[in-house]
């Protein structure tokens, strides 16, 4: 059926779209909601049109995708290493193929540019991909014992893991999570935001033609009721969570009840340092990278922007040139920058922020305001101009929170020593970035930034071989790299004996 909506993308437009598909899927089939009547519209962020209904599961249902889940898992994890490489080197494949049809569906539910949503479904094939290669290489530990004696360890499977996912990635989120899960062969059951319920189901389709067992990727859609009944469900043994801060907290504290291990990648506000001695025009290209991709909605955003005095004027004024240059309008053409934010509510509490940051004394130098492309078609849409704000301080609302749109704060700094107090004062850690030219500067400014990533003379690239997550109250546990694997296995220690029993009884 799914495969049948991605075949129409081809011809698909903003503001045409309706999917009329089930948005369930366990057991290897979509599943009809049971109780409709509780079905809340989706809409296309580009025009304000009703995309879909998104039906919340409730406790039935989410029992039988976990039962479902636990099935395939007793197969799979039975399966040599090898094998499952196989099988996800295929949905990886099949990923690829459809890429641009699934970018589409991905900005026709999110809003982001098509060029934006073609990288996030990239990243997401090689995601699996880069795992399926780790599939067969899951090994111990042999340890020598006096005696003859020995041990060993082994690396197994979790069993059942839930991931719940943000509507940023959408697409992207469900395989960062289940690319290691399945790899270390547990089964998983993930639950879109309720604002993106289309395109999980489309991945749980693919690995389901790729060949996994019936019921080993799931997908269960509904809000914060129906997240709440996976975390509580005692057939689940760990919990993969994207979102915000308090959430996050939710999540860590509802698993605790069954004491399951939670990965955690929670928001931020992170800091981005550029030095007088850096390459500018390199700099301000790493600031719009990591102020704009999804039209802010990213939490690596490298949102204060710390500039060292001396080149503050030179830097605003490229900066400002860019980000009105930046193109906003129909995501789905190829020359759009820039889409539509997520929701309306969304798109109002981004403006609300702008307003805040004026009354506490800050200077928009541009954007900030909401926009309405020429494109009649796009008028209900959600859309707003790119902003940098100026006359920033550390105690402004806007540099302290996560604003999660397309507002950069630039603050002046004048010393090393004191631009790293002032990144690291804020109780979010997920990335950072530096530019300088200056190698030791570089390495001792990462050395220093309270942060789970620092990006030297970047900003917000993700290759999915290098580990990704926060510190402090942005979360634990990591996504992406060999070091995932981790947390999504668990080790298992046998001791051998080779002689007698040396009782002490
Ligand atoms: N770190 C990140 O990547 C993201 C951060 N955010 C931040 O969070 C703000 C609010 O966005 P939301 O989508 O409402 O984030 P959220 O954290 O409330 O939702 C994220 C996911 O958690 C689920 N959820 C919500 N309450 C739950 C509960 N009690 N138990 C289990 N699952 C639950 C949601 O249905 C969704 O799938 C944004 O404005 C942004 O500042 C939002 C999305 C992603
Ligand atoms: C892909 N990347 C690095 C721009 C963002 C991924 C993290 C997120 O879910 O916001």
């Amino acid at each position: 059926m799914a495969q049948s909506l991605l075949d129409t993308m081809p011809a698909a437009s903003t503001g045409t779209v309706l999917v009329n598909d089930h948005l369930n899927y366990w057991g290897g089939r979509r599943v009809k909601p049971t109780d409709e009547k509780n079905a809340e519209p989706v809409f296309e962020p580009a025009t304000g049109r009703v995309l879909c209904q998104m039906v919340p599961c409730g406790a039935e249902e989410v029992d039988q995708a976990i039962k479902s889940a636990h099935t395939a898992y007793l197969k799979w994890s039975k399966m040599a290493g090898m094998e499952r490489a196989r099988i996800m080197l295929e949905a990886a494949r099949i990923i690829r193929e459809r890429r641009d049809n699934i970018a589409k569906l991905e900005v026709i539910n999110n809003g982001k540019s098509i060029t934006e949503a073609q990288v996030d479904i990239d990243i997401a094939w090689q995601c699996i991909e880069y795992y399926a290669g780790m599939a067969g290489t899951l090994s111990g530990q042999h340890i020598q014992l006096p005696g003859g004696a020995f041990a060993y360890t082994r690396r197994e499977p979790l069993g059942v893991c839930v991931g719940i996912g943000a509507w940023n990635y959408p697409f992207q989120i469900a395989a960062w999570k289940s690319a290691p899960a399945l790899a270390c062969g547990n089964a998983m059951v993930f639950k879109p935001s309720p604002m993106t319920p289309v395109t999980a189901v489309i991945l749980a389709e693919i690995y389901k033609e790729a060949g996994v067992p019936e019921g080993l990727f799931n997908v269960v859609q509904g809000g914060a009721e129906t997240g709440t009944l996976l975390c509580h469900h005692p057939m689940v043994a760990k919990v993969s969570f994207t979102g915000s801060v308090p959430t996050g907290k939710k999540i860590m504290e509802m698993s605790a009840k069954g004491v399951k291990p939670v990965t955690l990648e929670l928001g931020g506000k992170s800091p981005l340092i550029i030095f007088k001695d850096c390459e500018m025009e390199n700099a301000v290209r790493g600031a719009l990278m990591a102020n704009y991709l999804s039209q802010g909605e990213v939490c690596c955003n490298g949102t204060r922007v710390f500039v060292q005095r001396e080149i503050m004027p030179q830097f605003l004024e490229e900066v400002v040139k860019r980000t009105k240059a930046i193109r906003v309008g129909d995501p789905l053409l190829k020359d759009t920058l820039m889409g539509a934010l997520i929701s309306k509510p969304h798109l109002e509490k981004v403006l609300g922020f702008v307003a805040q940051a004026k009354k506490e004394g800050a200077r928009v130098l541009c954007g900030g305001e909401p926009f309405t492309p020429s494109d009649p078609k796009l008028k209900g849409g959600y859309f707003m101009s790119p902003c940098v704000l100026d006359n920033c301080r550390d105690d402004m609302t806007c540099v302290k929170e996560e604003i999660f749109g397309p507002v950069m704060s630039v603050l002046p700094f004048d010393t090393e020593e004191e631009v790293l107090q002032r990144a690291n004062n804020t109780t979010f850690g997920l990335a950072s970035g530096v530019f300088t030219r200056d190698i030791g500067r570089a390495h001792r400014v990462a050395e220093n930034l309270q942060a789970g990533t620092c990006f030297i003379n970047n900003y917000n690239i993700s290759p999915v071989e290098v580990p990704f997550g926060g510190y402090k109250m942005s979360g634990f546990g990591r996504e992406n790299g060999q070091v995932t694997i981790e947390y999504y296995s668990q080790l298992k220690t046998v001791v051998v004996e080779m002689g007698d029993v040396d009782s002490l009884f």
